[in-house]
């Protein structure tokens, strides 16, 4: 696999990305269907099992680049040719996609105890050793009960009321009147919230270093060299990782002796009724972790969403009165969660653009998907985002309508995978309400203070290299919300 990451070259997903005119886009995403469908593995005799059916793609790199340009259009495009249970070329392994409510849900819950999160340590481990997604079984199990301790209702109220002021010292201060990219706006955002609400508040070069190292490791869990070499995204991670653990491991005793309200210092504490709780190894591999999960998804779900209320215009008003309305006081979480239209807009939005659109997963025995049969140690991607535009149980699924998912007509209630932005089973998003906290304040704060306009006609295009991020930007507009010069 290094050999064929090394050989497409580190700069290779811009090339991929090149926007191209809507016909050639069209002919190219023609030439990734399936051409000679073959069986993955023959099913063993007499199991009544089926093969799994799909194609390798170009030699090597497979349909990787595919994916990288298209996302969960491919593998919508796939579960549409093949079916819920198909396999393609990837990163030089065969991958079976699963996708639909009923493919993502068996594997999800894993209820055969046949998946392992080995799908994500194959990609992530040299950055994100032993963070809680990259644990398995017993232990998994274990770890997540001590972190739970961190993520308590009063835990996360504390962690809100540290988020707000980050919030409302940078909106108001954002430029107007000019186009703006708003992705990189908001990475450097939640990553001084990620900073100061996880870390307790730190400035100057130490951080700077220390914010430097995680966007090192975030860029080189993807990086397509996986080799440490001089000059490759690589390298830098695996400094960035080393500098990363030098530094946590400096600052835990002093830490383990404060009563900070920080997170780090709540998994330092964190102890079950048990008696269970982390070593100082632990809390520096789950602080790393943590800080990356939480900040890469709240970042493309508010830009998304920023995009979508700039492009819906009927909505970024209603949203804004019901933000008006809750007056000029830092909000709380009861507050945050009062914003009704907000909470509609973010769901949307993590249906249409989910932040991770893929959960990946390694059979550690041969099982049977939906019929189908699949080896032990083959590599599985959950392609969730598939569901969320499945017509079977969305009205219209590629078209922004909020509404859907207000009584009456609750269309996420139709399948209990419908809408899965957050994962599902015993790995399922521990930060989902702390998430949507956070990009329900930046929101907030975004609306209250400006108006977002977008260039008629635009359409983000996301890099699905890693987690999918706008190729451009997200190229957006604030003005005087009072302005009514759209
Ligand atoms: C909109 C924001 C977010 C989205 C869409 C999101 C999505 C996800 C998904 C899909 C998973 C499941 C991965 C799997 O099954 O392999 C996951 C796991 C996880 N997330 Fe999030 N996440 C978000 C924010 C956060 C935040 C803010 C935090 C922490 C403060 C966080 C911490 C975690 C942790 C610890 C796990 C691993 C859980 C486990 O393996 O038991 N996430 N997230």
């Amino acid at each position: 696999m290094s050999l064929v990451r090394t050989a497409t070259g580190e700069r290779l997903s811009s090339v991929v990305l090149t926007p191209m005119p809507a016909g050639v886009d069209r002919r190219l995403f023609e030439k990734t269907r399936p051409r000679r469908v073959e069986p993955l593995a023959a099913p063993p005799a007499g199991s009544g099992l089926t093969a799994v059916p799909g194609d390798a793609g170009p030699p090597l790199i497979g349909h990787t680049l595919s994916y990288i340009r298209y996302g969960s259009t491919f593998t919508r495009a796939r579960h549409a040719a093949l079916g819920p249970v198909s396999w393609c070329g990837f990163v030089g392994e065969h991958v079976v996609i699963a996708a639909g409510p009923d493919a993502t849900h068996q594997v999800l819950t894993n209820p055969d105890k046949a998946y392992s999160q080995d799908g994500w340590r194959f990609l992530v481990d040299d950055f994100f050793h032993r963070g809680l997604m990259l644990l398995d079984g017993d232990e998994h199990r274990v770890h997540r009960r001590v972190m739970q301790e961190a993520f308590t209702a009063p835990r996360i109220r504390g962690y809100v009321d540290r988020t707000v002021p980050v919030l409302r010292e940078a909106i108001p201060t954002w430029p107007r009147g000019q186009q703006i990219r708003i992705y990189p706006m908001l990475k450097s955002l939640t990553l001084d919230v990620a900073t100061h609400v996880f870390m307790d508040d730190r400035s100057g070069p130490e951080a700077d270093a220390v914010n430097q190292a995680f966007m090192d490791c975030v860029q080189a869990a993807s990086s397509i060299v996986r080799r440490d070499l001089p000059g490759t995204r690589y390298r830098a991670g695996l400094r960035g990782r080393a500098l990363l653990e030098r530094y946590f491991t400096a600052a835990l005793p002093a830490k383990r002796e404060s009563d900070g309200d920080d997170l780090f210092a709540a998994l330092c504490r964190a102890r079950t009724p048990e008696g269970e709780a982390f070593s100082d190894a632990d809390v520096v591999n789950h602080m790393i972790f943590l800080m990356m999960a939480a900040h890469d998804t709240s970042t493309i779900t508010s830009a998304a969403a920023a995009y979508y209320l700039a492009a819906h215009p009927q909505w970024q008003e209603r949203a804004r009165a019901e933000s008006l309305a809750l007056g000029d006081g830092p909000p709380d979480l009861a507050a945050l969660q009062s914003l009704t239209t907000l909470d509609l807009v973010i769901k949307e939005s993590l249906r249409l653009a989910a932040p991770v659109p893929v959960v990946m997963r390694r059979t550690t025995k041969d099982t049977a998907l939906l019929g189908h049969f699949l080896p032990a140690g083959q590599l599985v991607m959950a392609a969730g985002a598939t569901n969320h535009h499945d017509p079977a149980i969305w009205t219209d699924p590629d078209v922004f309508d909020p509404e859907r998912f207000a009584e009456p007509r609750r269309e996420d209630k139709a399948h209990r995978d419908a809408w899965i932005p957050f994962g599902g089973g015993v790995h399922k998003c521990l930060g989902m309400l702390f998430g949507s906290l956070e990009v329900t304040a930046i929101l907030h704060e975004l609306l209250r203070h400006h108006r977002i306009t977008v260039a008629p006609g635009y359409e983000p295009r996301w890099d699905n290299t890693s987690l999918p991020v706008p190729a451009d930007g997200l190229p957006l507009r604030l003005e005087r919300w009072t302005d009514r010069t759209m």
